[in-house]
């Protein structure tokens, strides 16, 4: 039986990418507004309330209004926007980290953010081992493609090629600390320092260590292999155990649903740097969104994607 499935904000970057995966497939039966309706409240709707599924690929404000227009309806949804991510009733759609079972039977699955799934990734498993303190001061610096600030900050890079490195999130607070915090078992809100590269897609989220201050850290090799235990059986993440001299973000790279994690540390073990490698449209949305919607719909978890 083939499921239909609703892609609200299926214009613009995230939605896009979730078409192109899902467009091929024959388990799926796609509904997607034409550019005259795409933002009528009626006809939007009518989709949530025909369709077994919905993906809302919308700013936060228009994610809240389509949750209320799917009242009463059947639809099962997940949420690309960062909406509801520690709102009460959704479950965090993060398969590795949450459960896949948890995700396979909830009607509310909100999708991690980008920049979360790294940092989320990297640090839950140590800490919910005991490999690394809870109560620690974390720190979190990354950067992303400027597709990663949709259409907008797209338009913005392309017309302005003389941007070499943008920070931001300069007054912190940026709206993915309370995830960071709550999935990754956090006792403090990390301190969060985020960029964006002349780069169409692609991220890299890090998380300096001093190991050697904290009371109770594993050693680096602890935390390595930590990591690669936990996510041995996943085809989607890995832990390398190799440490390159350098990780390369290529403005070439085809799009990817892959999350690659690597632990590097200081010969004298007193320094440890925590890296996560991702494309933010694929693992940090449009992947992680349709890794989701396979197990809400019974169906291999990574049909579809690219690993
Ligand atoms: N880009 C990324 O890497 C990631 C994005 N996300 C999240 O996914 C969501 C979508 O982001 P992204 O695709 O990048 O953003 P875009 O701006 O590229 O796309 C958003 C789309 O939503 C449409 N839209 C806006 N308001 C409404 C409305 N009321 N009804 C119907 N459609 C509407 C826009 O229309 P129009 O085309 O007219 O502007 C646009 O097509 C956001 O919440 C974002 O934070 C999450 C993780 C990563
Ligand atoms: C480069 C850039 O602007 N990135 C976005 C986050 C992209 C993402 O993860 O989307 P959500 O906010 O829905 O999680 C930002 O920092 O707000």
């Amino acid at each position: 039986m083939t499921a239909r499935v609703f892609i609200d904000g299926a214009a613009g970057t995230t939605g896009l990418e979730i078409l192109e995966r899902l467009a091929p497939r024959s388990e799926f039966e796609l509904v997607v507004l034409d550019d005259v309706q795409r933002k009528s409240a009626d006809a939007r709707r009518d989709a949530y309330h025909a369709a077994d599924f919905a993906v809302l690929c919308l700013p936060d404000d228009a994610a809240i209004e389509a949750v209320a227009l799917a009242e009463g309806a059947k639809v099962r949804i997940v949420d690309a926007s960062s909406a509801h991510r520690v709102a009460q009733g959704w479950t965090y759609g993060f398969p590795e980290i949450t459960g896949r079972e948890k995700i396979a039977n909830a009607a509310r699955v909100s999708n991690p953010g980008c920049y979360p799934t790294g940092f989320i990734a990297l640090l839950a498993p140590l800490i919910r081992n005991g490999l690394l303190p809870a109560d620690w001061p974390y720190v979190c610096h990354a950067v992303s493609g400027y597709s990663g600030g949709g259409k907008a900050l797209i338009a913005r890079f392309e017309d302005d090629t003389d941007i070499a490195y943008r920070d931001y999130g300069l007054a912190l607070g940026h709206k993915h600390v309370p995830e960071m915090q709550r999935y990754a078992e956090l006792g403090n809100e990390p301190v969060f320092a985020p960029a964006v590269i002349p780069a169409h897609r692609g991220m890299v989220v890090e998380v300096p260590l001093h190991l050697s201050m904290m009371e109770r850290a594993a050693p680096v090799d602890g935390l390595r292999q930590c990591l690669q235990l936990f996510y041995q059986s996943s085809e989607v993440v890995t832990l390398h155990a190799d440490t390159p001299d350098e990780l390369l973000l290529r403005r070439s790279a085809e799009p990817s649903d892959r999350l690659d994690l690597y632990v590097f540390g200081a010969k004298d073990g007193r320094q440890a740097r925590l890296v996560a490698v991702l494309d933010n449209l694929g693992k940090g949305a449009s992947g992680a969104a349709v890794q989701n919607l396979n197990l809400m719909a019974g169906l291999p978890e990574t049909a579809g994607l690219s690993l």
